[in-house]
């Protein structure tokens, strides 16, 4: 590779410590000369309100792609989880880089975990699958909405607005701020997001020989769980507005545990659905009937207004 590579991402302190990261990697592995096309994207921008009612975690993505197609940049960095189950045609997850910690994280100056909450405390976070999980644990919370990138959302913990903060570990120990975690969320009383904790590497499918690169770089276990955990959401007619959480983790024997629990589209107090499988997953395809199998069962559980109308029709996730 003569030109240097150029890597689109966003400008968080978490983004640019990814594409960082990612930039040593290619240069250690490959020699290849990198650098970083730092985006504002509009998820980036919208601060105020949630973002499952203003078109989703897709608006971390879309800038990042369009600079792609107009060849601005070769590769986009990505938090996974960030990443929308289907992406547009034209472009693939060419890598996705050995999971870290995949655990949420309970964060509070006061407090050494949610079992040490006072009645009625007030807990923050966005996520309805956070917020599901954390109800059905306690249902005398105060969930309230915090958005921002990690260094607003402390601030926000450490000004009084909330008792606690629930935050993915991965991104509080990249930035250094490890210390700030009290507890880590057992993963089978707090589920993660499909993907949490991995790195995915974007590009444009005709890119071939950069694919064939990045390909090097594919961390097998990892790639196989996420690629189960992303299935279920797809199977469901997932969006980032269901409240959906699904973790697979490679037990002792070798089978893939694949975790899943979805609570109820618009009401937190509703019981979650749980699904867990297990197989001997060698392939895409065995990962992905995996996930599948796991949102059948859900499927099979589900009231009225856990799905959206249509669920199952392989449409993705509508980005
Ligand atoms: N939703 C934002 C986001 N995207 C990725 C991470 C953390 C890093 C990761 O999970 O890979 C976070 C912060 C958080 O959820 O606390």
């Amino acid at each position: 590779m003569s030109a240097p590579l150029l890597i689109a991402t966003r400008e968080s302190r978490l983004a640019l410590w990814q594409a960082h990261h990612v930039q040593a990697l290619l240069t250690q592995r490959f020699g290849a000369q990198v650098d970083l096309l730092g985006m504002t994207t509009r998820g980036d921008q919208i601060l105020d309100r949630s973002l499952s009612k203003v078109g989703g975690k897709g608006l971390f993505v879309k800038e990042l792609e369009t600079a792609l197609e107009e060849g601005r940049a070769h590769l986009a960095v990505h938090s996974l989880k960030d990443v929308p189950m289907t992406l547009p045609d034209g472009f693939v997850l060419a890598a996705v880089l050995e999971r870290e910690d995949p655990r949420d994280a309970f964060v509070s100056n006061r407090y050494a975990d949610l079992d040490a909450l006072p009645q009625g405390a007030r807990v923050g976070t966005s996520s309805l699958r956070r917020v599901a999980q954390l109800v059905a644990q306690r249902p005398d919370l105060v969930i309230e909405p915090l958005r921002g990138n990690l260094d607003t959302r402390l601030r926000k913990l450490d000004e009084g607005q909330f008792d606690a903060i629930v935050l993915a570990a991965a991104g509080l120990m990249r930035l250094d701020l490890e210390s700030r975690i009290r507890t880590r969320f057992d993963t089978r009383r707090m589920i993660p997001c499909a993907g949490q904790g991995a790195l995915g590497i974007e590009v444009r499918e005709d890119a071939t020989a950069l694919r064939a690169q990045l390909q090097q770089l594919v961390h097998r276990p990892t790639w196989l769980a996420v690629q189960a955990e992303r299935s279920v959401s797809r199977a469901l007619g997932g969006s980032c507005s269901m409240p959906l959480a699904a973790y697979a983790q490679w037990a002792d024997d070798g089978a893939l545990q694949l975790d899943v629990a979805l609570g109820h589209a618009d009401d937190a107090r509703q019981p979650l659905l749980r699904a867990s499988v297990r197989a001997t997953v060698a392939d895409d395809a065995a990962a992905e009937a995996l996930g599948s199998q796991a949102a059948a069962e859900v499927v099979r559980q589900a009231p009225a207004g856990y799905l959206p109308a249509g669920h199952g029709s392989g449409q993705g996730s509508g980005y």
